[in-house]
Formats: structure tokens, C-alpha cells, sequence
């Protein structure tokens, strides 16, 4: 894994390849975390500056995708799940990748800090980095921790969103960092249960890699037990209505119950894995759901619909 191995073979490579750095599939949820964190701030923004802060979290996200790629190329070619993407398969070369993931990075941090506030500019700039550098170039390759600490990266976008609106940092938006970050673990965990062999062949010290399967299982309940209190945090200290509160105690309930399977379970050969994809398909549509009850119920109390 270094970043000097060439791939230059030179097949012209379209708009789609660059998109298809930015990782758009998942930083889907990045950016509706992000757009959430915003609409459910305190307070009011221009539509417009709205927008820009969202257009900002996506560019940023995108550039800091791009050069997990740009670095990881020869990692990604020897994986199955990732030797089809643009740089491993040779349709785009790799100077470009980081030339164009520079510039979505730095274009997104200028922008936010011109036309939006500095404070999202800053914390935008440090969870790029964080993506790009402490996660991808120093955990990834080091620790079977990689996950856990490096999942902070992801857990930034709804603070960004928030302190957009809100020009500083509190309460609300540390507990909208602090569910992701705890989210984070069981989610990728459960995948990594289903592709370990890949990440192995390739030497990446996942933790069912380094730490065995058992250890992992029991890990990922861990942390989704951990979700409950969290998840329930912003309704508990007054942050959000009922709304809100029993839809994170019915998702997160949900998110415990398939967590167990997984958890105590022992895979046997041929195993089809199916809690663990189970659980790594919930894990997606549990975090668009809660951020989605959020905003809803901000919503409902602006608007008042709950009478
Ligand atoms: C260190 C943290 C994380 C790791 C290692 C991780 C890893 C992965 C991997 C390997 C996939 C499989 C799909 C692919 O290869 O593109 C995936 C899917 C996904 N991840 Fe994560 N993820 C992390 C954090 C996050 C965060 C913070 C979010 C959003 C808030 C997120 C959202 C998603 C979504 C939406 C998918 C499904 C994409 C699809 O439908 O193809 N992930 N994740
Ligand atoms: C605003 C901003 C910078 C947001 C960043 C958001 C962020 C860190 C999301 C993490 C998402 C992600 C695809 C991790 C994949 O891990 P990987 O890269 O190890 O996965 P791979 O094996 O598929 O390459």
C-alpha cells in the first residue's frame, strides 16, 4: 500500500469514473446526516447558504473519498468488492484522483468558510483530514481500532450542519457526533463479517481478522446496546419532543434485536451470513430513519403539528 505504485494506463475516463470516486452511495447518508443535522439546528438560515452548507459537506465528503482511494489503489485491487472501482481497474489514472480530490477538499472548506462560517469550515477541514490521513493512511493499515477511532470522520457532517446554522458548538450536535460514532462499529463490523477474506488477503487488520469472529460478534452488541441511551439522548435532555423520542426507542430496539442473532451465533461453513447482512442493511436504513425522526420532529414543534 503506497501511494507511488503508478496506474496509468491511460483508457479515457468520463464524468461517471471521478462521481464514482467521490463514493456517492454512501456519502449519501453523509450528506442527509448532514442536511438533518442542519434543518434540526436552533434558529434559521437563507435557503441559499442552506444549500451551500450541504453542497459543502458533499464536495468535501466526495474529495476526502476520493484520496482514501487515491492511497488505497493497490489495496482496492486486490479486493473483490473493490478491485472494479476506477482506479484499481485502470480507467482513470491516479494523479488525476488526487489532483481532483484536492480540489474538491480544499473548493469545499473555502467555500463553506466564505459563504457559510468558519467554524463549519474548520470542523469540515478536520474530518477530511481525519478521513484522508488519520483514518486511511495511519489506522486502516495499524490497528483493528481503525474503525472505532476512525469512525469520528463520519460522525462529523451533522455538526457541520448544525454549527452552520448555529455558528458554535453544543450539547445537541457532541450527541448527534456521539450515535454515529457508536453506530459505526456495528455497522461496518457486520459487513466485515461477510467479506473478511478479502480483507485479510490484502493484510488489513480488521477486527474478526485480528480479534476472531467470537470476540467481534459479541463487540457489535456492545456497541448497539450503547446506541440505546445515546439514541434516546436528544429527547432525554429536552433536545427534541416525543416524536423523536419513540422513533430512536423503537429503531434502536430493532437495531438491539438484530444485533443478538449476530452476536451469539456461530458461523458455519457455507454460511450464507444472512444476520449479518440483516443487520448491515438495518444499520443503513436505522440511521436515515433516525436523523429522518429529527427533523421531523423539530418540525412537528415549529410547526405545531402535535398541537
Ligand atoms: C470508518 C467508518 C466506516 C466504514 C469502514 C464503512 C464501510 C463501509 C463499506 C465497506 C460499505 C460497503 C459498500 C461499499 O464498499 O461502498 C459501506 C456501506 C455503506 N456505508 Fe459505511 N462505513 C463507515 C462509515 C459510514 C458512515 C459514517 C456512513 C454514513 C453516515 C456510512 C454509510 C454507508 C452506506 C449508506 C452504505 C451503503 C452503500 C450502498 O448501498 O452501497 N458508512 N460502508
Ligand atoms: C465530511 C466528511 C469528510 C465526511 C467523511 C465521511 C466518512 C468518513 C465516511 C466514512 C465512509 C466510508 C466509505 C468508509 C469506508 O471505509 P473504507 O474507506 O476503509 O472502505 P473501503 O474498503 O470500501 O475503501
Amino acid at each position: 500500500m503506497t501511494a507511488t505504485t503508478p496506474h496509468t494506463r491511460s483508457i479515457p475516463a468520463d464524468w461517471r469514473d471521478f462521481f464514482a470516486l467521490t463514493k456517492p452511495r454512501v456519502m449519501s447518508l453523509v450528506i442527509f446526516t448532514g442536511l438533518c443535522g442542519l434543518l434540526a439546528a436552533p434558529g434559521a438560515i437563507h435557503p441559499v447558504i442552506g444549500f451551500t452548507a450541504v453542497l459543502c459537506i458533499a464536495l468535501g465528503a466526495g474529495g476526502a473519498a476520493t484520496l482514501n482511494q487515491w492511497w488505497e489503489a493497490d489495496l482496492d485491487a486486490g479486493m473483490k468488492r473493490t478491485a472494479r472501482r476506477p482506479l484499481p481497474s485502470g480507467r482513470l489514472n491516479r494523479t488525476d484522483a488526487r489532483d481532483f480530490g484536492i480540489a474538491l477538499s480544499v473548493g469545499s472548506v473555502l467555500l463553506m468558510g466564505l459563504a457559510v462560517n468558519w467554524l463549519a469550515a474548520a470542523i469540515l477541514f478536520f474530518s477530511i483530514i481525519y478521513y484522508a490521513v488519520i483514518y486511511t493512511i495511519w489506522l486502516k493499515p495499524r490497528t483493528p481500532q481503525n474503525i472505532v477511532i476512525g469512525g469520528g470522520a463520519g460522525a462529523f457532517p451533522p455538526m457541520i450542519g448544525w454549527v452552520a446554522v448555529t455558528g458554535d458548538v453544543t450539547l445537541m450536535p457532541v450527541i448527534l457526533f456521539a450515535i454515529i460514532f457508536f453506530w459505526t462499529p456495528p455497522h461496518f463490523w457486520a459487513l466485515a463479517l461477510f467479506v473478511q477474506s478479502d480483507y485479510a488477503k490484502v493484510g488489513i487488520p480488521m477486527m474478526p481478522v485480528v480479534k476472531g469472529e467470537r470476540s467481534t460478534r459479541r463487540q457489535i452488541l456492545v456497541y448497539s446496546l450503547l446506541l440505546l441511551p445515546l439514541a434516546l439522548a436528544p429527547w432525554l435532555i429536552g433536545g427534541t419532543g416525543l416524536l423523536y423520542g419513540i422513533a430512536a426507542a423503537v429503531l434502536t430496539a430493532v437495531f438491539v434485536a438484530l444485533s443478538l442473532p449476530v452476536a451469539f451465533r456461530t458461523a458455519v461453513a457455507d454460511d450464507r451470513m444472512l444476520p449479518e447482512k440483516r443487520l448491515f442493511g438495518y444499520s443503513v436504513l436505522y440511521l436515515f430513519a433516525l436523523f429522518a425522526a429529527l427533523v421531523a420532529d423539530r418540525m412537528a414543534q415549529t410547526q405545531g403539528w402535535l398541537g
